[in-house]
């Protein structure tokens, strides 16, 4: 992010992935000069530059933590507050998850649940007192969500931020996945955790398995889509804390035994037994070398699609996995004329300062959702 300035163009043959089209940052990053002359609790966090450049110092927490509210508020028309040291998140990189599960929902790869409401419905694994998946999902595409979460200022401010948004609330619900009974599956989980002697840097095993759907999910409820940004981390010195940010961020938010693997492998063994309440499983994932790992545990469990994704997130890297138990249709684009085959897409959303590089990440991520393949070689 930086005061205001249109968005270099990335298109060059070594460029980096771009930020998702559809993000509402993707063209021009947030302009903090005119934030601070709108929002005066804004103004002492922004530095304007001899060359009159406005710029934000990400290692002050209190800075970053304005910047989204005020993000929130301006862009979104959200209230939101965290407590100091909780997870900070940023707008433009947790839009990136959201605009990529509509994607995964809108594609026609799988169909949609004969049971499923008009509303949108997502489940939201670990929302942390920001809170910021739900609110996000409901103001920008006015999908309904649950979210759970397992510490005390986690539920408690996860609340209040859904409180503050009288206009939301009606559309956000928050559990508490300590309160589930923890499955024989989860306890397995934890043994296995021990017996391999995984490190315990923070609390203790317990809170690592508690239930992420068991208990949570409830018998014949459905939900169009589960999405998680777990604790990546074994501990908090692994997490090391980028000195270039100040995101913050709690041991129980950042780590659990087994870092993002075991997470997310609770999540995959978990999604077995509930492979018929989601239509989409979702997480994101830390690290490279997990996404691979990760993907191969997905297909083991049985599903019958896959899907990856990098994100842009500033300067770190996260992608995203996504599977689904549901068949896949065949034969996603038809021809009209016997004989003829027709392979015609529509671009939506595309904004002026959208360079050729990104117009062409649009019709690969079109032609992978729909199952063909597509590669943009550099
Ligand atoms: C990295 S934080 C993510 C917070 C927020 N979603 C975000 O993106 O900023 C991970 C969250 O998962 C929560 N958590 C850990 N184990 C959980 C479980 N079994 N079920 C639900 N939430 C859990 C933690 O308390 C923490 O709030």
């Amino acid at each position: 992010m930086g005061g205001g300035r249109k968005r270099r163009r990335r298109d060059g043959p070594d460029a980096p992935p771009v930020m998702h089209p559809r993000n509402r940052y993707a063209a021009a990053a947030p302009d903090f000069a005119a934030l601070a002359s709108l929002y005066p609790s804004f103004a002492p966090f922004v530095t304007v530059s001899g060359g009159g450049r406005a710029s934000v110092d990400f290692t002050d927490f209190a800075a970053t933590r304005e910047l989204t509210r005020v993000l929130l508020l301006h862009d979104h028309g959200v209230n939101w507050w965290i407590p100091d040291g909780q997870l900070c998140p940023t707008v433009p990189n947790r839009s990136n998850y959201i605009h990529w599960i509509e994607d995964l929902l809108s594609s026609d790869l799988i169909p949609r649940m004969s049971n499923s409401s008009v509303t949108v419905r997502g489940f939201d694994i670990g929302t942390g007192a920001n809170c910021i998946y739900p609110l996000l999902g409901a103001s920008l595409l006015g999908w309904s969500f649950v979210g759970s979460d397992v510490t005390d200022v986690a539920l408690e401010w996860a609340k209040r931020n859904v409180e503050s948004n009288p206009h939301l609330a009606g559309l956000i619900e928050i559990r508490n996945a300590n309160e589930a009974p923890c499955s024989s599956k989860s306890e397995t989980v934890a043994e296995e955790a021990v017996s391999e002697n995984i490190p315990e840097p923070v609390d203790s095993v317990v809170r690592a398995i508690a239930p992420i759907f068991v208990g949570v999910v409830k018998d014949s409820e459905n939900f169009d889509f589960c999405m998680c940004n777990p604790p990546f981390f074994e501990s908090m010195e692994e997490a090391g804390l980028n000195p270039k940010t100040s995101c913050a961020g709690t041991a129980e938010e950042m780590a659990c035994p087994g870092g993002e693997q075991a997470f997310i492998t609770h999540i995959i063994e978990d999604s077995v037994s509930f492979k018929n309440s989601f239509r989409w499983f979702t997480s994101m994932v830390g690290r490279k070398a997990n996404l691979k790992l990760l993907a191969s545990k997905v297909r083991e469990a049985g599903a019958s699609v896959v899907k990856t994704t990098e994100f842009v997130q500033g300067q770190t890297a996260r992608w995203g996995l996504a599977w689904s138990f549901i068949a896949p249709r065949k034969n996603v684009i038809r021809s009209s004329t016997p004989g003829k085959v027709h392979h015609s897409f529509m671009l939506q959303g595309l904004r002026r300062g959208n360079g050729a590089f990104q117009v062409l990440k649009s019709a690969e991520t079109f032609f992978c959702a729909s199952n063909l393949s597509c590669y943009i070689a550099r």
